[in-house]
């Protein structure tokens, strides 16, 4: 039933206006799945290769498509991504670009739970998926990469760990980003919104610190229930080994001044999350931060640990954090991303899911989170493409109540 019978690529936009690859997947029985891949600006030194979408798409259509069009079932989600990893024939998919993979890959599955009329996350998860939902951590002021002239840090997260239900967290995020913009307004530090849609104020990490915290705890009084604060600290784009470590506004921290600060901004602001807070080539660091702090918060790796099981494996065997991001596009497929997941929560770490800064309307990542009881989504707060997985969310909880 589930024979693939055409797979078709297109370049579609992404949210930042680049183009990025869409794939169609059609089955024998009339099931259709269609997926986009998502595309990074912090990209860890370690992912899977995305191409220009051109050559994605046309190496994909010569190697991929005719081994996969007439010979493998959609509902066999492993022998599709192991017939993408046969026809790419590299490690890191650079033959036909992990962007055409993961897209592929995910329409596949989507096509195979239109078949069976199943909802994705079903199909991912099993017929017992829809009880536990994830925690959305919601980025709300942000710089790095994803905005010129604003923090330090990357991504600075509201994480409503006491919300009673996955909308009410949806919507405390939204109201702690609304909360934000009134703060700044009133601090006259008017701000525009980096590429996930934060505020990307021309502010110094401790004032946003001090912002953060006062509109998470304004919004959970209001709401009611806990919201704390994370960070994705992006670290190895600060990272210089010329400069002698990471390189701040400021100052520049050298790595055990790293550990230090990290460590401190955790007691000092109670952080619920913290990612990629060292150096993607650092396992030793991660450990030494996660021997310190790792009983009072997740040390997550996200450009450390690239979705890839054998830097997962590393990772496990140096204590080196207590959680993984897993983004399908770090590593090409979902059966990969499935197999870090299932390393991790083997090994009491907890799992974020998560989005890229440029995005599309897909949503497979919020179904993904569901069918794998994932602990934390990260995939905004606001905007069209991050709110199409928030939506997305609360569909799901209504579909599954
Ligand atoms: O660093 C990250 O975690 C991501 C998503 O927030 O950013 P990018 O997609 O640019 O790598
Ligand atoms: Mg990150």
């Amino acid at each position: 039933m589930t024979l693939i019978t055409d797979i078709r690529l297109r370049r579609i936009l992404d949210s930042r206006g680049n183009a990025t690859v869409e794939a169609d997947v059609l089955t024998e029985s009339g099931g259709f799945g269609r997926a986009a891949a998502p595309s990074g600006a912090s990209t860890g030194e370690f992912e899977a290769i995305e191409l220009p979408p051109n050559e994605a798409i046309a190496n994909a259509r010569e190697h991929a498509v005719p081994r996969l069009v007439g010979e493998v079932h959609a509902g066999d989600q492993r022998a599709v991504d192991n017939t993408l990893r046969a026809a790419d024939g590299t490690d890191d998919f650079s033959e036909i670009g992990a962007n055409s993979a993961v897209a592929i890959s995910m329409a596949t599955a989507k096509a195979a739970a239109d078949v069976l009329g199943a909802p994705l996350y079903q199909h991912l998860g099993g017929a017992f998926r829809g009880d536990n939902f994830p925690v959305p951590l919601g980025n709300v002021i942000g710089g790095g990469e994803h905005a010129a002239d604003a923090t330090d840090i990357q991504e600075f997260l509201s994480a409503p760990v006491g919300a009673p239900s996955v909308a009410d967290a949806v919507f405390a995020n939204a109201a702690v980003h609304q909360e934000i913009h009134d703060m700044l307004i009133e601090r006259d530090t008017p701000a525009g919104k980096g590429d996930e849609g934060a505020w990307a104020p021309s502010i110094d990490d401790a004032e946003a610190f001090e912002i953060l915290e006062e509109a998470t705890s304004t919004v959970a009084d209001e709401v009611g229930f806990e919201i704390k604060f994370g960070l994705d600290v992006a670290a190895a784009e600060m990272y210089d080994e010329e400069e002698g470590g990471y390189v701040y506004s400021d100052q520049v921290r050298d790595t055990d001044e790293q550990v230090e600060y990290i460590a401190e901004l955790v007691e000092e602001w109670d952080l619920a999350y913290v990612e990629d807070p060292l150096d993607e080539n650092d396992f030793e660091a991660f450990a030494d931060l996660t021997e310190k702090v790792g009983d009072q918060t997740l040390i997550c790796g996200d450009d450390l640990f690239v979705t890839n099981v054998s830097r997962l494996e590393q990772g496990i065997e140096m204590d080196s954090a207590n959680s993984i991001l897993i983004k399908p596009n770090q590593i090409g497929s979902l059966t990969d991303a499935f197999d870090a997941i299932e390393l991790a929560a083997n090994n009491t770490y907890d799992v974020i899911v998560s989005h890229r800064s440029g995005e599309t309307e897909d949503t497979t990542i919020a179904h993904l989170a569901v069918a794998t009881d994932a602990d934390f989504i990260k995939t905004g707060a606001v905007g069209g493409e991050r709110t199409a997985k928030l939506n997305e969310l609360i569909r799901i909880a209504d579909d599954a109540a």
